[in-house]
């Protein structure tokens, strides 16, 4: 299996489980790794046999745009589920980090993984 990566995408949404965080917007960063099979776009240099990661990084910016979520579990899972149905993606790694979060910390988050990893033949 072949990885499409796309790293610290940083998105504006509403997401948080306090009241004052449901009128604001929030940051969140991030991480993700796409297993798909690169062979067939190589052979012939074409972006349409390949997930596009510009294509995907907007589709990511429209879906922060649309969701209000209290938990980062909630909007990773959504997301996931999302880029798995819109894209042919065998397996993904989803990190979501929200910087600034908690006191003393860098940022806090969860990482899913979701999909099968298919083997290089
Ligand atoms: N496991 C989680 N814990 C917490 C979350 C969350 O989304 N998942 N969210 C919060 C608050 O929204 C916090 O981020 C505000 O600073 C607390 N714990």
């Amino acid at each position: 299996m072949d990885l499409v990566l796309i790293e610290a995408l940083e998105v504006d949404t509403v997401i948080g489980v306090y009241d004052w965080e449901r009128s604001i917007t929030q940051t969140l960063q991030l991480d993700l790794t796409l297993g798909t099979d690169i062979r067939p776009a190589a052979a012939v240099d074409d972006i349409g046999l390949t997930l596009n990661y510009a294509a995907i990084s907007e589709r990511i910016n429209v879906f922060a745009a649309e969701h209000d979520v209290a938990l980062v579990e909630t909007f990773a899972e959504r997301l996931a589920e999302t880029l798995r149905d819109e894209f042919a993606v065998s397996w993904l790694r989803l990190t979501v980090r929200k910087p600034g979060a908690v006191p003393g910390a860098a940022a806090v988050g969860v990482c899913i993984e979701r999909g099968h990893r298919l083997e290089s033949a």
